[in-house]
């Protein structure tokens, strides 16, 4: 079982909502904020896209921890065990860890929407561009300097495999794109979003398992982890693009 209770990290006052999650819909300054509403009228077919090219060694795993806001895998990014290249990305990138965002219920949870469609829950894989950056720190706030790609994740009868990276993303590989920004502080505008068109299915008690984590530490009024995903942001002046047509 994952560690449930969140870390002491800073204390927070009681049975609040978690601060990250009443950050408000609207990011100040920000020109491409994170998450948005796919639709089919504001994307455009690029044949140029290649397809997305993804590697990942369950082997370069670390461990899983709650990191007080969200579930998160961490990974070995200390040479180019796992990680993506092509598609739309000028180099490529490393994996650094992946995390989950899912609602309290099968009807929200979700970061990005689909026609205004949510999912039950989305998976980040974070990448971050070694060829350009030192660190993943320094690439978090830096031009170019992630790649997450998301996957919606919807409930079935079918289980998930292992949390291994490669098991969890769909078969069909046709994608969306846009330049986005982090959807969790500190909202760097340096991420190259692909969002996987297709869902993958997980058991309705993985979604169940998710909701049994929690926001609050030890000793403190138990919060139920749910609902930590970020409101929808304004497309503003961005093309999304597709590798299907
Ligand atoms: N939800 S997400 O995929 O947009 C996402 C991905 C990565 C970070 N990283 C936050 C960070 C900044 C410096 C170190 O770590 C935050 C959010
Ligand atoms: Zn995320």
């Amino acid at each position: 079982r994952w560690c449930v209770q969140a870390p002491c990290g800073p204390r927070r006052r009681n049975n609040a909502v978690h601060p990250l999650w009443k950050d408000p819909a609207s990011s100040p300054g920000g020109t491409r904020p994170s998450p948005i509403n796919i639709r089919w009228r504001d994307s455009v077919y690029d044949p140029r896209l290649q397809p997305l090219s993804v590697s990942y060694d369950a082997a370069s795993c670390l461990h899983v921890w709650n990191t007080g806001y969200l579930l998160q895998v961490e990974f070995d990014d200390s040479t180019d065990w796992s990680g993506i290249s092509g598609g739309p990305l000028e180099n490529p990138y490393r994996l650094k860890q992946f995390h989950f965002h899912w609602g309290a219920v099968d009807e929200w949870g979700s970061e990005h929407t689909v026609e205004d469609h949510a999912y039950p829950a989305e998976l980040h894989l974070v990448h971050w561009n070694a060829v350009k950056y030192q660190n993943y720190r320094e690439a978090a706030t830096g031009e170019h300097g992630l790649a997450v790609i998301g996957v919606f994740l919807k409930d079935s009868r079918a289980a998930l495999g292992p949390f291994q990276p490669s098991c969890l993303l769909p078969t069909c590989r046709d994608y969306w794109t846009y330049p986005g920004s982090l959807t969790t502080p500190p909202l760097s505008e340096s991420v190259t979003w692909i969002i996987y068109k297709k869902p993958i299915e997980v058991a309705q008690d993985q979604l169940a398992a998710f909701r049994t984590l929690l926001f609050s530490a030890l000793g403190e009024k138990e919060e139920a982890m749910v609902n930590n995903y970020r409101p929808l942001q304004p497309l503003m002046k961005r093309k999304v693009r597709s590798s299907f047509q």
